[in-house]
Protein backbone atom coordinates (compact mmCIF):
# COMPACT_ATOMS: atom_id res chain seq x y z
CA UNK A 1 0.00 0.00 0.00
CA UNK A 2 1.45 2.59 -1.63
CA UNK A 3 4.18 4.93 1.55
CA UNK A 4 2.09 3.05 4.60
CA UNK A 5 5.25 2.34 5.98
CA UNK A 6 5.96 6.22 6.73
CA UNK A 7 2.73 6.33 9.45
CA UNK A 8 3.84 3.29 11.26
CA UNK A 9 5.97 5.91 13.24
CA UNK A 10 2.27 7.46 14.06
CA UNK A 11 0.92 4.20 15.81
CA UNK A 12 4.10 3.20 17.66
CA UNK A 13 4.30 6.31 19.62
CA UNK A 14 4.53 6.26 23.27
CA UNK A 15 1.92 6.87 25.63
CA UNK A 16 1.71 7.61 29.06
CA UNK A 17 -0.57 8.18 32.17
CA UNK A 18 -3.41 9.17 32.85
CA UNK A 19 -4.71 8.92 29.21
CA UNK A 20 -3.01 5.26 28.76
CA UNK A 21 -2.83 5.09 25.15
CA UNK A 22 -4.92 7.93 24.09
CA UNK A 23 -1.62 10.56 23.90
CA UNK A 24 -1.92 12.39 21.15
CA UNK A 25 1.41 13.91 19.66
CA UNK A 26 -0.34 17.34 18.77
CA UNK A 27 -2.19 18.02 22.10
CA UNK A 28 -2.00 21.94 22.97
CA UNK A 29 -1.01 22.50 19.54
CA UNK A 30 -2.78 23.42 16.35
CA UNK A 31 -2.78 21.01 13.61
CA UNK A 32 -1.96 21.98 10.21
CA UNK A 33 -4.07 20.50 7.71
CA UNK A 34 -3.75 19.67 4.06
CA UNK A 35 -6.65 20.47 1.99
CA UNK A 36 -8.78 17.29 2.46
CA UNK A 37 -11.04 16.18 -0.02
CA UNK A 38 -13.68 13.48 0.46
CA UNK A 39 -14.54 11.50 -2.15
CA UNK A 40 -17.84 8.81 -1.54
CA UNK A 41 -19.35 6.85 -4.27
CA UNK A 42 -23.25 6.42 -3.61
CA UNK A 43 -26.80 7.23 -4.64
CA UNK A 44 -28.50 10.69 -4.96
CA UNK A 45 -28.25 11.83 -1.09
CA UNK A 46 -30.74 12.49 1.13
CA UNK A 47 -31.65 16.24 1.61
CA UNK A 48 -31.37 15.61 5.86
CA UNK A 49 -28.08 13.85 4.90
CA UNK A 50 -26.72 16.95 2.64
CA UNK A 51 -27.95 19.58 5.25
CA UNK A 52 -25.68 17.74 7.87
CA UNK A 53 -22.82 16.77 5.30
CA UNK A 54 -23.00 20.90 4.38
CA UNK A 55 -22.97 21.85 8.58
CA UNK A 56 -19.79 19.81 9.14
CA UNK A 57 -18.23 21.24 5.99
CA UNK A 58 -18.70 24.65 7.48
CA UNK A 59 -17.70 24.23 11.02
CA UNK A 60 -14.69 22.31 9.49
CA UNK A 61 -14.00 25.76 7.63
CA UNK A 62 -12.00 27.68 10.33
CA UNK A 63 -9.51 24.98 10.44
CA UNK A 64 -9.38 23.52 7.25
CA UNK A 65 -10.72 23.49 3.87
CA UNK A 66 -13.39 20.24 2.76
CA UNK A 67 -14.32 19.65 -0.39
CA UNK A 68 -17.00 17.01 -1.14
CA UNK A 69 -17.25 14.76 -3.88
CA UNK A 70 -19.82 12.79 -4.84
CA UNK A 71 -19.32 9.49 -7.07
CA UNK A 72 -22.95 7.98 -8.43
CA UNK A 73 -23.38 4.20 -8.81
CA UNK A 74 -23.96 3.11 -12.20
CA UNK A 75 -27.29 1.34 -12.40
CA UNK A 76 -26.29 0.12 -15.82
CA UNK A 77 -23.26 -2.21 -13.44
CA UNK A 78 -25.93 -3.15 -10.80
CA UNK A 79 -25.89 -6.76 -11.56
CA UNK A 80 -22.62 -7.56 -12.20
CA UNK A 81 -20.50 -6.44 -8.77
CA UNK A 82 -16.71 -6.31 -9.76
CA UNK A 83 -18.00 -4.34 -13.14
CA UNK A 84 -19.43 -2.16 -10.75
CA UNK A 85 -16.34 -2.03 -8.03
CA UNK A 86 -13.94 -1.61 -11.10
CA UNK A 87 -16.30 1.25 -12.40
CA UNK A 88 -16.30 2.99 -9.17
CA UNK A 89 -12.36 2.40 -8.50
CA UNK A 90 -11.70 3.96 -11.67
CA UNK A 91 -13.76 6.88 -11.08
CA UNK A 92 -12.30 7.78 -7.34
CA UNK A 93 -8.85 6.75 -9.25
CA UNK A 94 -9.38 9.84 -12.00
CA UNK A 95 -10.25 12.37 -9.11
CA UNK A 96 -6.89 11.42 -6.72
CA UNK A 97 -4.49 11.26 -9.51
CA UNK A 98 -1.06 12.76 -8.83
CA UNK A 99 -1.21 16.02 -11.26
CA UNK A 100 1.61 18.52 -11.94
CA UNK A 101 0.47 22.02 -13.69
CA UNK A 102 3.32 24.02 -14.26
CA UNK A 103 5.12 24.18 -11.17
CA UNK A 104 2.51 23.29 -8.95
CA UNK A 105 2.16 19.83 -7.84
CA UNK A 106 -1.51 18.06 -6.58
CA UNK A 107 -0.47 14.87 -4.68
CA UNK A 108 -2.38 13.25 -2.88
CA UNK A 109 -2.40 10.93 0.30
CA UNK A 110 -4.76 8.82 0.20
CA UNK A 111 -6.37 7.00 3.13
CA UNK A 112 -9.19 4.39 2.46
CA UNK A 113 -11.97 3.83 4.32
CA UNK A 114 -12.91 0.32 5.01
CA UNK A 115 -14.14 -1.73 7.67
CA UNK A 116 -10.75 -4.43 7.59
CA UNK A 117 -8.67 -1.31 7.91
CA UNK A 118 -6.57 -0.02 10.65
CA UNK A 119 -8.10 0.24 13.77
CA UNK A 120 -7.20 3.80 15.07
CA UNK A 121 -8.59 6.24 17.80
CA UNK A 122 -9.29 9.87 17.39
CA UNK A 123 -5.71 10.73 18.76
CA UNK A 124 -4.47 9.11 16.17
CA UNK A 125 -6.82 10.22 13.50
CA UNK A 126 -5.76 14.01 14.61
CA UNK A 127 -1.79 12.58 13.93
CA UNK A 128 -2.61 10.98 10.40
CA UNK A 129 -4.29 14.64 9.38
CA UNK A 130 -0.85 16.10 10.97
CA UNK A 131 1.55 13.70 9.66
CA UNK A 132 0.05 14.01 5.79
CA UNK A 133 1.71 17.35 6.24
CA UNK A 134 4.85 15.93 6.19
CA UNK A 135 4.25 13.30 3.57
CA UNK A 136 5.26 16.09 0.83
CA UNK A 137 1.58 15.58 -0.48
CA UNK A 138 -0.58 18.87 -0.96
CA UNK A 139 -3.77 16.87 -0.60
CA UNK A 140 -5.55 14.56 1.78
CA UNK A 141 -8.17 12.38 0.33
CA UNK A 142 -10.32 10.08 2.08
CA UNK A 143 -12.04 7.56 0.06
CA UNK A 144 -15.23 5.73 1.04
CA UNK A 145 -16.69 3.11 -1.07
CA UNK A 146 -19.97 1.75 -2.64
CA UNK A 147 -22.26 -0.59 -1.99
CA UNK A 148 -19.62 -3.42 -2.22
CA UNK A 149 -16.78 -1.47 -0.94
CA UNK A 150 -13.17 -0.98 -2.75
CA UNK A 151 -11.33 -2.75 -5.43
CA UNK A 152 -8.64 -4.01 -5.97
CA UNK A 153 -6.96 -0.55 -7.60
CA UNK A 154 -8.12 1.76 -4.93
CA UNK A 155 -6.34 -0.58 -2.37
CA UNK A 156 -3.47 -0.71 -4.20
CA UNK A 157 -3.37 3.24 -4.39
CA UNK A 158 -4.37 3.86 -0.64
CA UNK A 159 -1.41 4.99 1.32
CA UNK A 160 -3.22 3.41 4.54
CA UNK A 161 -6.36 2.03 4.96
CA UNK A 162 -8.20 2.72 8.33
CA UNK A 163 -11.68 1.71 10.17
CA UNK A 164 -14.17 3.64 11.65
CA UNK A 165 -15.56 1.49 13.42
CA UNK A 166 -15.54 -2.76 14.24
CA UNK A 167 -19.13 -2.33 12.45
CA UNK A 168 -20.06 -2.25 8.43
CA UNK A 169 -21.30 1.18 8.50
CA UNK A 170 -23.73 2.71 5.32
CA UNK A 171 -21.29 4.81 3.42
CA UNK A 172 -23.20 8.19 4.09
CA UNK A 173 -22.84 7.13 7.85
CA UNK A 174 -19.24 6.65 7.53
CA UNK A 175 -19.18 10.24 5.61
CA UNK A 176 -20.96 11.03 9.04
CA UNK A 177 -18.47 9.35 11.35
CA UNK A 178 -15.32 10.57 8.94
CA UNK A 179 -16.53 14.59 8.85
CA UNK A 180 -17.40 14.14 13.41
CA UNK A 181 -13.83 12.92 13.72
CA UNK A 182 -12.30 15.58 11.41
CA UNK A 183 -14.17 18.34 13.31
CA UNK A 184 -12.49 16.12 16.59
CA UNK A 185 -9.21 17.07 15.39
CA UNK A 186 -8.76 20.56 16.37
CA UNK A 187 -7.25 19.98 19.56
CA UNK A 188 -9.90 21.31 21.78
CA UNK A 189 -12.17 18.39 21.26
CA UNK A 190 -9.66 15.14 21.77
C1 LIG B 1 -21.64 -0.36 2.68
S1 LIG B 1 -19.93 -0.17 2.92
C2 LIG B 1 -19.28 -1.47 1.91
C3 LIG B 1 -19.27 -2.76 2.61
C4 LIG B 1 -18.66 -3.87 1.82
N1 LIG B 1 -19.05 -5.12 2.38
C5 LIG B 1 -17.13 -3.86 1.80
O1 LIG B 1 -16.56 -4.92 1.56
O2 LIG B 1 -16.46 -2.83 1.96
C6 LIG B 1 -19.56 1.25 1.97
C7 LIG B 1 -18.30 1.97 2.38
O3 LIG B 1 -18.47 2.60 3.63
C8 LIG B 1 -17.23 2.66 4.30
N2 LIG B 1 -17.32 1.94 5.57
C9 LIG B 1 -18.30 1.14 5.99
N3 LIG B 1 -18.05 0.67 7.21
C10 LIG B 1 -16.87 1.19 7.60
C11 LIG B 1 -16.06 1.10 8.77
N4 LIG B 1 -16.42 0.37 9.81
N5 LIG B 1 -14.91 1.80 8.80
C12 LIG B 1 -14.52 2.56 7.76
N6 LIG B 1 -15.24 2.67 6.62
C13 LIG B 1 -16.40 2.01 6.54
C14 LIG B 1 -16.18 2.02 3.40
O4 LIG B 1 -15.51 3.00 2.66
C15 LIG B 1 -17.04 1.14 2.52
O5 LIG B 1 -16.42 0.86 1.29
Amino acid sequence: MGTAMQLCVIFNSTTSNPRQGRKCKYEGQSVRALPIRILSVGKKRSPGLQLMVDEYIDKLRYYCSVEDVQIRTNPQNARDQRAQVDAEDEAVKNLIRDEKVSAIKDLHWVVMLDERGLDIGSEKMAELVGDAGNTGASRLSFCIGGPYGHGRKMRDRANISIKLSSLVLNHQIALLVLMEQLYRTDRAFL
